[in-house]
Protein backbone atom coordinates (compact mmCIF):
# COMPACT_ATOMS: atom_id res chain seq x y z
CA UNK A 1 0.00 0.00 0.00
CA UNK A 2 1.25 3.38 -0.97
CA UNK A 3 2.48 5.74 2.16
CA UNK A 4 0.29 8.23 3.10
CA UNK A 5 -0.19 10.97 0.83
CA UNK A 6 -1.18 14.36 2.27
CA UNK A 7 1.03 15.80 4.61
CA UNK A 8 4.71 16.84 3.65
CA UNK A 9 7.85 14.89 3.46
CA UNK A 10 10.40 14.92 6.93
CA UNK A 11 12.53 17.02 4.36
CA UNK A 12 10.08 19.78 3.20
CA UNK A 13 11.07 22.31 5.97
CA UNK A 14 8.78 24.91 3.81
CA UNK A 15 5.94 23.08 3.40
CA UNK A 16 5.98 21.65 7.31
CA UNK A 17 6.17 25.21 8.25
CA UNK A 18 3.14 25.80 6.19
CA UNK A 19 1.21 23.16 8.43
CA UNK A 20 0.55 22.99 11.93
CA UNK A 21 2.97 21.28 14.20
CA UNK A 22 1.09 18.23 14.86
CA UNK A 23 0.95 17.16 10.97
CA UNK A 24 4.85 16.88 10.93
CA UNK A 25 4.60 13.30 13.06
CA UNK A 26 2.87 11.76 10.19
CA UNK A 27 5.78 10.91 7.17
CA UNK A 28 4.45 10.59 3.26
CA UNK A 29 7.29 9.83 0.49
CA UNK A 30 8.71 12.53 -1.79
CA UNK A 31 7.37 10.68 -4.62
CA UNK A 32 3.78 10.71 -3.81
CA UNK A 33 3.50 14.61 -2.10
CA UNK A 34 1.59 16.82 -4.43
CA UNK A 35 4.04 19.60 -5.58
CA UNK A 36 4.41 22.43 -2.92
CA UNK A 37 2.56 25.18 -4.65
CA UNK A 38 -0.23 23.43 -4.38
CA UNK A 39 -0.08 23.12 -1.04
CA UNK A 40 1.10 26.69 -1.00
CA UNK A 41 -2.24 28.22 -2.68
CA UNK A 42 -4.43 25.96 -0.27
CA UNK A 43 -6.87 27.75 1.91
CA UNK A 44 -6.45 28.32 5.23
CA UNK A 45 -9.66 25.41 5.82
CA UNK A 46 -8.05 22.82 3.75
CA UNK A 47 -4.51 23.13 4.90
CA UNK A 48 -5.72 22.50 8.46
CA UNK A 49 -7.77 19.89 7.37
CA UNK A 50 -5.20 18.30 5.26
CA UNK A 51 -3.21 18.05 8.74
CA UNK A 52 -5.45 15.74 9.85
CA UNK A 53 -6.29 13.58 6.75
CA UNK A 54 -4.70 10.41 6.82
CA UNK A 55 -5.25 9.00 3.22
CA UNK A 56 -3.57 5.12 1.49
CA UNK A 57 -4.13 4.09 -1.47
CA UNK A 58 -3.80 -0.18 -2.51
CA UNK A 59 -4.10 -2.06 -5.51
CA UNK A 60 -7.15 -1.69 -8.11
CA UNK A 61 -8.34 2.29 -7.09
CA UNK A 62 -8.36 1.13 -3.23
CA UNK A 63 -8.48 4.53 -0.93
CA UNK A 64 -8.53 4.03 3.00
CA UNK A 65 -9.64 7.58 4.50
CA UNK A 66 -7.74 6.31 7.97
CA UNK A 67 -8.47 7.53 11.19
CA UNK A 68 -5.48 9.08 13.12
CA UNK A 69 -3.75 7.30 16.09
CA UNK A 70 -1.77 8.18 19.04
CA UNK A 71 1.17 6.68 17.47
CA UNK A 72 0.76 9.37 14.40
CA UNK A 73 2.57 12.34 17.21
CA UNK A 74 3.54 9.75 19.85
CA UNK A 75 6.20 7.32 17.90
CA UNK A 76 6.88 5.58 21.42
CA UNK A 77 3.65 4.80 22.54
CA UNK A 78 3.42 1.65 24.20
CA UNK A 79 1.34 -1.67 22.86
CA UNK A 80 0.25 -3.93 25.36
CA UNK A 81 -1.67 -7.18 24.87
CA UNK A 82 -5.61 -7.05 24.90
CA UNK A 83 -6.84 -8.14 28.13
CA UNK A 84 -9.81 -9.50 26.68
CA UNK A 85 -7.62 -12.64 25.21
CA UNK A 86 -7.51 -13.95 28.65
CA UNK A 87 -11.59 -13.20 29.19
CA UNK A 88 -13.89 -16.33 30.24
CA UNK A 89 -16.14 -14.92 27.66
CA UNK A 90 -14.48 -13.79 24.50
CA UNK A 91 -11.00 -15.84 24.98
CA UNK A 92 -13.23 -18.96 23.11
CA UNK A 93 -14.52 -17.07 20.45
CA UNK A 94 -12.36 -17.94 17.11
CA UNK A 95 -11.15 -14.86 15.82
CA UNK A 96 -12.41 -12.55 18.10
CA UNK A 97 -9.61 -9.94 17.14
CA UNK A 98 -10.36 -8.50 13.99
CA UNK A 99 -7.10 -8.15 11.74
CA UNK A 100 -5.36 -4.63 11.34
CA UNK A 101 -6.24 -4.61 7.98
CA UNK A 102 -9.89 -5.17 7.93
CA UNK A 103 -11.45 -1.89 6.38
CA UNK A 104 -14.81 -1.29 5.02
CA UNK A 105 -15.97 -0.10 1.80
CA UNK A 106 -18.21 3.40 1.70
CA UNK A 107 -19.69 1.59 -1.58
CA UNK A 108 -21.09 -1.89 -1.91
CA UNK A 109 -23.16 -1.74 -5.15
CA UNK A 110 -19.92 -1.73 -7.63
CA UNK A 111 -20.09 -2.89 -11.24
CA UNK A 112 -17.55 -5.15 -12.80
CA UNK A 113 -15.15 -2.74 -13.66
CA UNK A 114 -15.51 -0.57 -10.96
CA UNK A 115 -12.79 0.66 -8.97
CA UNK A 116 -12.55 -0.27 -5.46
CA UNK A 117 -12.65 3.13 -4.14
CA UNK A 118 -12.85 4.50 -0.93
CA UNK A 119 -12.71 2.33 2.66
CA UNK A 120 -13.04 3.32 6.46
CA UNK A 121 -10.87 1.03 9.07
CA UNK A 122 -13.35 -1.72 10.60
CA UNK A 123 -14.29 -1.19 14.25
CA UNK A 124 -13.44 -4.11 16.71
CA UNK A 125 -11.02 -5.47 19.26
CA UNK A 126 -6.76 -5.48 18.24
CA UNK A 127 -4.70 -8.04 19.69
CA UNK A 128 -2.65 -4.89 20.96
CA UNK A 129 -3.90 -1.84 22.53
CA UNK A 130 -2.05 1.30 23.60
CA UNK A 131 -2.98 1.42 27.52
CA UNK A 132 -2.90 -0.77 30.50
CA UNK A 133 -6.24 -0.87 32.48
CA UNK A 134 -5.56 0.61 35.59
CA UNK A 135 -4.10 3.46 33.48
CA UNK A 136 -7.56 4.29 32.01
CA UNK A 137 -9.22 7.39 33.23
CA UNK A 138 -12.14 7.53 30.95
CA UNK A 139 -14.51 9.97 30.99
CA UNK A 140 -17.79 10.31 29.19
CA UNK A 141 -20.00 13.48 28.18
CA UNK A 142 -23.54 13.40 26.30
CA UNK A 143 -24.62 17.02 23.95
CA UNK A 144 -27.02 18.25 21.86
CA UNK A 145 -30.79 17.13 22.14
CA UNK A 146 -32.19 13.76 23.80
CA UNK A 147 -32.63 10.87 21.66
CA UNK A 148 -33.84 7.49 22.78
CA UNK A 149 -30.81 5.17 23.70
CA UNK A 150 -28.52 7.84 25.18
CA UNK A 151 -28.30 5.74 28.55
CA UNK A 152 -27.77 2.58 26.58
CA UNK A 153 -25.00 4.08 24.92
CA UNK A 154 -23.61 5.34 28.65
CA UNK A 155 -24.56 1.89 30.26
CA UNK A 156 -22.66 -0.37 27.72
CA UNK A 157 -19.49 2.59 28.20
CA UNK A 158 -19.40 2.13 31.37
CA UNK A 159 -19.79 -1.80 31.59
CA UNK A 160 -17.72 -2.63 28.71
CA UNK A 161 -14.61 -0.68 29.74
CA UNK A 162 -15.06 -2.73 33.40
CA UNK A 163 -16.11 -6.06 32.29
CA UNK A 164 -14.31 -6.48 28.72
CA UNK A 165 -10.88 -4.02 30.00
CA UNK A 166 -11.16 -4.20 33.34
CA UNK A 167 -11.03 -0.03 33.32
CA UNK A 168 -12.54 1.13 36.94
CA UNK A 169 -12.01 5.06 36.61
CA UNK A 170 -15.04 6.03 34.72
CA UNK A 171 -15.87 9.87 34.98
CA UNK A 172 -19.56 10.95 33.69
CA UNK A 173 -19.32 14.98 32.45
CA UNK A 174 -22.47 16.69 33.76
CA UNK A 175 -24.70 18.82 31.38
CA UNK A 176 -22.62 18.58 27.77
CA UNK A 177 -19.52 20.38 27.15
CA UNK A 178 -19.91 22.79 29.58
CA UNK A 179 -19.60 20.40 32.08
CA UNK A 180 -15.93 19.52 31.61
CA UNK A 181 -14.87 22.73 33.01
CA UNK A 182 -17.75 24.02 35.44
CA UNK A 183 -19.16 20.62 37.16
CA UNK A 184 -17.74 18.15 39.04
CA UNK A 185 -16.64 15.00 37.32
CA UNK A 186 -19.01 12.44 38.77
CA UNK A 187 -17.21 8.75 39.09
CA UNK A 188 -19.33 6.05 37.78
CA UNK A 189 -19.43 1.93 38.22
CA UNK A 190 -21.25 -0.69 36.52
CA UNK A 191 -23.68 -0.29 39.41
CA UNK A 192 -25.11 2.98 39.19
CA UNK A 193 -25.56 2.57 35.82
CA UNK A 194 -27.33 -0.75 35.90
CA UNK A 195 -30.85 -0.15 35.15
CA UNK A 196 -30.54 3.35 32.98
CA UNK A 197 -30.94 1.62 29.55
CA UNK A 198 -34.57 1.58 30.84
CA UNK A 199 -35.16 5.23 31.00
CA UNK A 200 -35.29 7.65 28.27
CA UNK A 201 -33.31 10.87 28.36
CA UNK A 202 -29.58 11.17 29.91
CA UNK A 203 -28.42 10.61 33.05
CA UNK A 204 -25.27 12.51 32.67
CA UNK A 205 -27.64 15.36 31.38
CA UNK A 206 -26.99 17.58 28.50
CA UNK A 207 -26.78 21.26 26.77
CA UNK A 208 -26.64 22.72 23.75
CA UNK A 209 -23.83 25.64 23.41
CA UNK A 210 -20.76 25.84 26.01
CA UNK A 211 -17.55 24.21 23.82
CA UNK A 212 -14.60 25.95 25.21
CA UNK A 213 -11.84 24.06 23.58
CA UNK A 214 -9.09 25.29 25.35
CA UNK A 215 -11.07 25.30 29.14
CA UNK A 216 -12.02 21.59 28.08
CA UNK A 217 -8.58 20.10 27.59
CA UNK A 218 -7.29 21.95 30.02
CA UNK A 219 -9.68 20.10 32.49
CA UNK A 220 -8.67 17.08 30.29
CA UNK A 221 -5.17 17.46 30.71
CA UNK A 222 -5.38 19.03 34.63
CA UNK A 223 -7.80 15.62 35.52
CA UNK A 224 -5.18 13.10 33.65
CA UNK A 225 -8.49 11.44 31.46
CA UNK A 226 -7.08 9.73 28.72
CA UNK A 227 -10.30 8.73 27.10
CA UNK A 228 -12.69 10.48 26.21
CA UNK A 229 -16.15 9.38 24.96
CA UNK A 230 -18.45 12.07 23.21
CA UNK A 231 -22.12 11.22 22.29
CA UNK A 232 -23.61 13.72 20.28
CA UNK A 233 -24.89 15.03 16.77
CA UNK A 234 -23.29 16.96 14.47
CA UNK A 235 -22.31 19.85 16.13
CA UNK A 236 -20.98 17.52 19.20
CA UNK A 237 -18.72 15.70 16.58
CA UNK A 238 -17.16 19.17 15.29
CA UNK A 239 -16.60 20.13 19.20
CA UNK A 240 -14.64 16.64 19.18
CA UNK A 241 -12.79 16.77 16.24
CA UNK A 242 -11.74 20.47 17.95
CA UNK A 243 -10.77 18.82 21.28
CA UNK A 244 -9.05 16.22 19.02
CA UNK A 245 -6.92 18.62 17.35
CA UNK A 246 -5.70 20.81 20.73
CA UNK A 247 -5.08 16.99 22.18
CA UNK A 248 -2.85 16.63 19.72
CA UNK A 249 -1.29 19.98 19.33
CA UNK A 250 -0.15 19.53 22.87
CA UNK A 251 1.02 16.21 22.40
CA UNK A 252 -1.24 14.61 25.19
CA UNK A 253 -1.69 10.57 25.32
CA UNK A 254 -5.33 10.70 24.89
CA UNK A 255 -8.06 8.87 22.90
CA UNK A 256 -11.30 10.64 21.53
CA UNK A 257 -14.17 8.59 20.78
CA UNK A 258 -17.13 10.33 19.25
CA UNK A 259 -20.41 8.25 18.95
CA UNK A 260 -22.75 10.00 16.62
CA UNK A 261 -26.07 10.64 17.93
CA UNK A 262 -29.36 12.52 16.31
CA UNK A 263 -32.87 11.45 16.16
CA UNK A 264 -33.20 13.02 13.02
CA UNK A 265 -30.67 10.58 11.96
CA UNK A 266 -28.69 13.62 9.37
CA UNK A 267 -25.04 12.11 10.05
CA UNK A 268 -22.70 11.76 7.18
CA UNK A 269 -21.66 8.39 6.17
CA UNK A 270 -23.46 6.01 8.80
CA UNK A 271 -25.80 3.95 7.66
CA UNK A 272 -28.53 5.18 10.62
CA UNK A 273 -28.48 6.49 14.08
CA UNK A 274 -29.38 5.05 17.70
CA UNK A 275 -32.33 6.25 18.55
CA UNK A 276 -34.09 6.53 14.94
CA UNK A 277 -35.92 3.67 14.71
CA UNK A 278 -37.59 3.95 18.00
CA UNK A 279 -38.37 7.40 16.86
CA UNK A 280 -40.14 5.74 13.90
CA UNK A 281 -41.83 3.52 16.15
CA UNK A 282 -43.14 6.32 18.84
CA UNK A 283 -44.50 8.45 15.68
CA UNK A 284 -46.78 5.75 14.79
CA UNK A 285 -49.05 6.59 18.29
CA UNK A 286 -49.29 9.73 17.17
CA UNK A 287 -49.86 9.06 13.26
CA UNK A 288 -52.45 6.32 14.90
CA UNK A 289 -54.00 9.06 17.04
CA UNK A 290 -54.32 11.57 14.10
CA UNK A 291 -55.93 9.20 11.60
CA UNK A 292 -58.10 8.34 13.92
CA UNK A 293 -59.41 11.87 15.09
CA UNK A 294 -59.62 12.15 11.15
CA UNK A 295 -61.88 9.52 10.63
CA UNK A 296 -64.30 10.05 12.94
CA UNK A 297 -64.96 13.58 11.82
CA UNK A 298 -66.74 15.22 8.67
CA UNK A 299 -64.22 16.38 6.80
CA UNK A 300 -61.19 15.81 9.24
CA UNK A 301 -57.48 16.23 8.89
CA UNK A 302 -55.32 14.96 11.35
CA UNK A 303 -51.64 16.82 10.89
CA UNK A 304 -48.33 15.45 12.92
CA UNK A 305 -45.29 17.82 13.35
CA UNK A 306 -42.31 15.26 13.53
CA UNK A 307 -38.66 16.33 14.36
CA UNK A 308 -36.38 16.78 11.53
CA UNK A 309 -34.83 20.31 11.33
CA UNK A 310 -32.72 20.07 8.08
CA UNK A 311 -33.30 16.06 7.19
CA UNK A 312 -36.93 14.31 7.32
CA UNK A 313 -35.82 11.30 7.49
CA UNK A 314 -38.18 10.60 10.90
CA UNK A 315 -41.20 11.61 8.44
CA UNK A 316 -40.47 9.81 5.41
CA UNK A 317 -39.98 6.44 7.44
CA UNK A 318 -43.03 7.11 10.03
CA UNK A 319 -44.94 7.67 6.72
CA UNK A 320 -44.02 4.89 4.83
CA UNK A 321 -44.48 2.62 8.00
CA UNK A 322 -47.88 4.09 8.74
CA UNK A 323 -49.66 3.52 4.85
CA UNK A 324 -52.33 6.00 6.67
CA UNK A 325 -50.81 9.03 5.54
CA UNK A 326 -51.87 10.95 2.52
CA UNK A 327 -49.29 14.10 2.37
CA UNK A 328 -45.38 13.81 4.18
CA UNK A 329 -43.42 17.32 3.55
CA UNK A 330 -39.80 17.21 4.96
CA UNK A 331 -37.08 20.26 3.98
CA UNK A 332 -35.94 18.78 1.40
CA UNK A 333 -39.23 19.01 -0.98
CA UNK A 334 -39.97 22.38 -1.36
CA UNK A 335 -43.65 22.69 -1.69
CA UNK A 336 -46.14 26.02 -1.94
CA UNK A 337 -49.54 26.37 -1.18
CA UNK A 338 -51.79 28.44 -3.43
CA UNK A 339 -53.29 27.46 -7.33
CA UNK A 340 -52.65 24.72 -9.47
CA UNK A 341 -50.99 21.60 -8.11
CA UNK A 342 -50.39 23.35 -4.40
CA UNK A 343 -50.83 21.57 -0.96
CA UNK A 344 -54.62 23.73 -0.91
CA UNK A 345 -55.88 22.12 -3.75
CA UNK A 346 -54.38 18.65 -3.07
CA UNK A 347 -56.02 18.81 0.54
CA UNK A 348 -59.65 19.37 -1.09
CA UNK A 349 -59.38 17.39 -3.60
CA UNK A 350 -58.52 14.80 -0.91
CA UNK A 351 -61.02 15.07 0.96
CA UNK A 352 -63.77 15.17 -1.90
CA UNK A 353 -62.26 11.35 -2.56
CA UNK A 354 -61.75 10.02 1.69
CA UNK A 355 -63.53 12.50 3.78
CA UNK A 356 -60.44 12.36 5.84
CA UNK A 357 -56.94 12.81 5.61
CA UNK A 358 -53.58 12.38 7.39
CA UNK A 359 -50.34 14.90 7.06
CA UNK A 360 -47.33 14.54 8.48
CA UNK A 361 -45.11 17.66 8.71
CA UNK A 362 -41.07 17.44 9.80
CA UNK A 363 -40.55 20.54 11.32
CA UNK A 364 -37.71 22.04 9.25
CA UNK A 365 -40.36 21.62 6.27
CA UNK A 366 -41.47 25.37 4.47
CA UNK A 367 -39.65 27.35 6.53
CA UNK A 368 -39.38 29.73 3.36
CA UNK A 369 -42.94 29.86 2.87
CA UNK A 370 -43.44 30.46 6.33
CA UNK A 371 -41.01 33.00 6.50
CA UNK A 372 -42.98 34.92 3.23
CA UNK A 373 -45.77 35.67 5.75
CA UNK A 374 -44.37 36.13 9.25
CA UNK A 375 -41.13 38.12 9.66
CA UNK A 376 -38.48 35.65 10.27
CA UNK A 377 -36.38 36.50 14.03
CA UNK A 378 -33.26 34.87 13.01
CA UNK A 379 -33.15 33.48 16.68
CA UNK A 380 -30.66 30.69 17.53
CA UNK A 381 -30.18 28.48 19.80
CA UNK A 382 -26.84 28.38 21.78
CA UNK A 383 -25.37 26.07 19.71
CA UNK A 384 -25.90 28.71 17.09
CA UNK A 385 -28.76 26.44 15.38
CA UNK A 386 -31.43 28.32 13.83
CA UNK A 387 -34.72 28.40 15.95
CA UNK A 388 -37.57 27.43 13.67
CA UNK A 389 -41.44 28.89 13.21
CA UNK A 390 -43.74 26.21 14.08
CA UNK A 391 -44.49 25.02 10.33
CA UNK A 392 -47.42 22.46 11.88
CA UNK A 393 -49.64 25.60 13.35
CA UNK A 394 -48.83 27.86 10.22
CA UNK A 395 -50.03 25.24 8.29
CA UNK A 396 -53.26 24.78 10.86
CA UNK A 397 -54.28 27.93 10.32
CA UNK A 398 -53.81 28.19 6.46
CA UNK A 399 -55.65 24.89 5.75
CA UNK A 400 -58.43 26.76 8.43
CA UNK A 401 -58.10 29.70 5.87
CA UNK A 402 -58.42 28.13 3.16
CA UNK A 403 -62.05 26.05 3.70
CA UNK A 404 -63.56 28.77 5.50
CA UNK A 405 -63.26 31.20 2.67
CA UNK A 406 -64.94 28.22 0.39
CA UNK A 407 -67.20 27.71 3.21
CA UNK A 408 -66.51 24.23 3.39
CA UNK A 409 -67.02 22.06 6.54
CA UNK A 410 -63.74 20.73 7.86
CA UNK A 411 -62.10 19.69 11.27
CA UNK A 412 -58.11 20.10 11.95
CA UNK A 413 -56.49 18.24 14.94
CA UNK A 414 -52.82 19.59 15.16
CA UNK A 415 -50.68 16.80 16.98
CA UNK A 416 -47.05 18.22 18.24
CA UNK A 417 -45.63 14.84 19.57
CA UNK A 418 -42.20 15.61 19.38
CA UNK A 419 -40.37 15.86 23.00
CA UNK A 420 -42.83 12.86 23.87
CA UNK A 421 -40.58 10.93 20.61
CA UNK A 422 -37.12 12.40 21.55
CA UNK A 423 -37.84 11.21 25.48
CA UNK A 424 -38.74 7.65 25.43
CA UNK A 425 -36.34 4.52 26.09
CA UNK A 426 -34.86 3.30 23.09
CA UNK A 427 -36.47 -0.01 21.88
CA UNK A 428 -35.09 -3.42 21.98
CA UNK A 429 -33.25 -2.98 18.57
CA UNK A 430 -31.86 0.12 19.23
CA UNK A 431 -30.67 -1.01 22.86
CA UNK A 432 -28.98 -4.26 20.87
CA UNK A 433 -26.96 -1.25 18.16
CA UNK A 434 -26.38 1.15 21.35
CA UNK A 435 -24.50 -1.54 22.86
CA UNK A 436 -22.63 -2.30 19.82
CA UNK A 437 -21.48 1.00 18.90
CA UNK A 438 -20.61 1.73 22.71
CA UNK A 439 -18.14 -1.81 22.36
CA UNK A 440 -17.08 -0.45 19.09
CA UNK A 441 -15.98 2.96 20.44
CA UNK A 442 -14.27 1.58 23.41
CA UNK A 443 -12.44 -1.04 21.40
CA UNK A 444 -11.07 1.73 19.07
CA UNK A 445 -10.28 4.18 22.10
CA UNK A 446 -8.40 1.34 23.66
CA UNK A 447 -6.67 0.68 20.54
CA UNK A 448 -5.30 4.63 20.20
CA UNK A 449 -7.46 5.43 18.09
CA UNK A 450 -9.37 8.77 17.41
CA UNK A 451 -12.91 9.07 15.82
CA UNK A 452 -16.26 8.61 15.01
CA UNK A 453 -17.99 5.11 15.51
CA UNK A 454 -20.34 4.14 12.75
CA UNK A 455 -22.32 1.53 10.82
CA UNK A 456 -21.11 2.03 7.49
CA UNK A 457 -23.05 -0.74 4.96
CA UNK A 458 -24.26 -2.89 8.46
CA UNK A 459 -20.39 -2.99 9.32
CA UNK A 460 -19.01 -1.37 12.20
CA UNK A 461 -16.48 1.33 11.22
CA UNK A 462 -14.02 4.24 12.36
CA UNK A 463 -14.55 7.06 10.51
CA UNK A 464 -12.13 10.22 10.55
CA UNK A 465 -14.13 13.39 12.06
CA UNK A 466 -13.83 15.84 9.40
CA UNK A 467 -15.65 12.71 6.78
CA UNK A 468 -18.54 12.86 9.05
CA UNK A 469 -18.82 16.59 10.29
CA UNK A 470 -18.26 17.49 6.61
CA UNK A 471 -21.25 17.22 5.35
CA UNK A 472 -25.27 16.40 6.51
CA UNK A 473 -27.18 13.07 5.79
CA UNK A 474 -30.26 14.68 3.56
CA UNK A 475 -33.63 12.58 2.17
CA UNK A 476 -32.79 12.76 -1.56
CA UNK A 477 -35.67 13.50 -3.38
CA UNK A 478 -33.87 11.99 -6.68
CA UNK A 479 -33.89 8.52 -4.83
CA UNK A 480 -35.93 5.94 -5.12
CA UNK A 481 -37.00 6.39 -1.40
CA UNK A 482 -38.75 9.59 -1.79
CA UNK A 483 -40.56 7.77 -5.39
CA UNK A 484 -41.53 5.07 -3.21
CA UNK A 485 -43.02 7.45 -0.39
CA UNK A 486 -44.54 9.29 -3.52
CA UNK A 487 -46.35 6.78 -4.61
CA UNK A 488 -47.45 5.16 -1.26
CA UNK A 489 -48.80 8.50 -0.37
CA UNK A 490 -50.40 9.45 -3.83
CA UNK A 491 -49.24 13.28 -2.97
CA UNK A 492 -48.05 15.49 -5.75
CA UNK A 493 -43.93 16.41 -5.73
CA UNK A 494 -44.65 19.99 -5.81
CA UNK A 495 -41.84 20.13 -7.59
CA UNK A 496 -40.77 21.94 -11.11
CA UNK A 497 -38.25 20.68 -13.32
CA UNK A 498 -36.09 23.36 -12.13
CA UNK A 499 -36.27 21.96 -8.55
CA UNK A 500 -35.33 18.69 -9.28
CA UNK A 501 -32.15 20.40 -11.41
CA UNK A 502 -31.43 21.96 -7.66
CA UNK A 503 -31.97 18.70 -5.99
CA UNK A 504 -30.34 16.89 -8.07
CA UNK A 505 -27.13 19.08 -8.02
CA UNK A 506 -27.38 19.81 -4.34
CA UNK A 507 -26.90 15.84 -4.21
CA UNK A 508 -23.76 16.14 -6.06
CA UNK A 509 -22.12 18.97 -4.24
CA UNK A 510 -23.22 17.80 -0.75
CA UNK A 511 -21.71 14.14 -1.21
CA UNK A 512 -18.32 15.52 -2.41
CA UNK A 513 -16.44 15.14 0.55
CA UNK A 514 -14.08 17.74 1.20
CA UNK A 515 -10.95 16.20 -0.11
CA UNK A 516 -7.78 18.81 0.80
CA UNK A 517 -7.17 20.51 -2.57
CA UNK A 518 -3.61 18.76 -2.42
CA UNK A 519 -5.14 15.03 -2.81
CA UNK A 520 -3.82 13.33 -5.85
CA UNK A 521 -5.64 12.32 -8.83
CA UNK A 522 -6.55 8.96 -7.79
CA UNK A 523 -7.74 9.93 -4.50
CA UNK A 524 -9.99 12.44 -5.62
CA UNK A 525 -11.37 9.33 -8.39
CA UNK A 526 -12.01 7.52 -5.58
CA UNK A 527 -13.87 10.08 -3.53
CA UNK A 528 -16.17 10.81 -6.52
CA UNK A 529 -16.96 7.48 -7.09
CA UNK A 530 -17.75 6.65 -3.50
CA UNK A 531 -19.55 9.88 -3.24
CA UNK A 532 -22.41 8.82 -5.76
CA UNK A 533 -22.77 5.75 -3.05
CA UNK A 534 -25.70 5.12 -1.44
CA UNK A 535 -26.73 6.59 2.32
CA UNK A 536 -29.59 5.68 4.35
CA UNK A 537 -32.07 6.78 1.61
CA UNK A 538 -31.07 4.46 -1.77
CA UNK A 539 -32.27 0.86 -0.88
N1 LIG B 1 -18.46 23.92 15.09
C1 LIG B 1 -18.39 23.56 16.37
N2 LIG B 1 -17.21 23.53 17.03
C2 LIG B 1 -17.14 23.17 18.33
N3 LIG B 1 -18.22 22.83 19.07
C3 LIG B 1 -19.42 22.85 18.49
C4 LIG B 1 -19.58 23.22 17.12
N4 LIG B 1 -20.89 23.14 16.83
C5 LIG B 1 -21.53 22.75 17.95
N5 LIG B 1 -20.64 22.57 18.96
C6 LIG B 1 -20.95 22.17 20.33
O1 LIG B 1 -21.53 20.87 20.33
C7 LIG B 1 -22.56 20.78 21.28
C8 LIG B 1 -23.81 20.23 20.66
O2 LIG B 1 -24.14 20.95 19.48
P1 LIG B 1 -25.67 21.09 19.01
O3 LIG B 1 -26.45 21.78 20.09
O4 LIG B 1 -25.67 21.71 17.68
O5 LIG B 1 -26.22 19.62 19.00
P2 LIG B 1 -25.83 18.37 18.13
O6 LIG B 1 -24.65 17.71 18.67
O7 LIG B 1 -25.75 18.79 16.70
O8 LIG B 1 -27.05 17.42 18.40
P3 LIG B 1 -28.55 17.53 17.81
O9 LIG B 1 -28.59 18.71 16.88
O10 LIG B 1 -28.77 16.23 17.13
O11 LIG B 1 -29.41 17.70 18.96
C9 LIG B 1 -22.75 22.16 21.88
O12 LIG B 1 -22.20 22.17 23.18
C10 LIG B 1 -22.00 23.08 20.94
O13 LIG B 1 -21.39 24.17 21.62
O1 LIG C 1 -35.61 22.10 21.56
P1 LIG C 1 -34.24 21.53 21.47
O2 LIG C 1 -33.82 20.77 22.65
O3 LIG C 1 -33.23 22.55 21.09
O4 LIG C 1 -34.24 20.46 20.31
C1 LIG C 1 -34.88 20.60 19.10
C2 LIG C 1 -34.06 20.03 17.98
O5 LIG C 1 -33.37 18.85 18.31
C3 LIG C 1 -33.42 17.94 17.24
O6 LIG C 1 -34.17 16.85 17.66
C4 LIG C 1 -32.09 17.40 16.85
O7 LIG C 1 -31.31 18.34 16.23
C5 LIG C 1 -34.11 18.69 16.09
O8 LIG C 1 -34.90 17.88 15.30
C6 LIG C 1 -34.88 19.74 16.81
O9 LIG C 1 -35.06 20.88 16.05
MG1 LIG D 1 -27.24 19.15 15.19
Amino acid sequence: MASHIILPPDDDDDAKAALPFSAMCVRISRDSYPNLRALRNASHASLTDAAYVKISEGDFGYVLDDVPHLADYLPDVPTYPNPLQDHPAYSTVKQYFVNEDDTVPQKVVVQKNSRRGVHFRRAGPRQRVNFESDEVKACIVSCGGLCPGLNTVIRELVCGLAHMYNVNNIFGIQNGYKGFYSSNYVAITPKTVNDIHKRGGTVLGTSRGGHDTKKIVDNIQDRGINQVYIIGGDGTQKGAYEIYKEIRKRGLKVAVAGVPKTIDNDIAIIDKSFGFDSAVEEAQRAINSAHVEACSAENGIGLVKLMGRYSGFIAMYATLASRDVDCCLIPESPFYMDGEGGLLQYVERRLKENKHMVIVVAEGAGQDIIAKSIPASDQQDASGNKLLLDIGLWLTHKIKDHFKSKKMEMTIKYIDPTYMIRAIPSNAADNVYCTLLAHSAIHGAMAGYSFTVGMVNGRHAYIPFYRVTSTRNKVKITDRMWARLLSSTNQPSFLSQKDIDEAREADRLANKPPLPSVANHNVAKAFDQSASASSSGEI
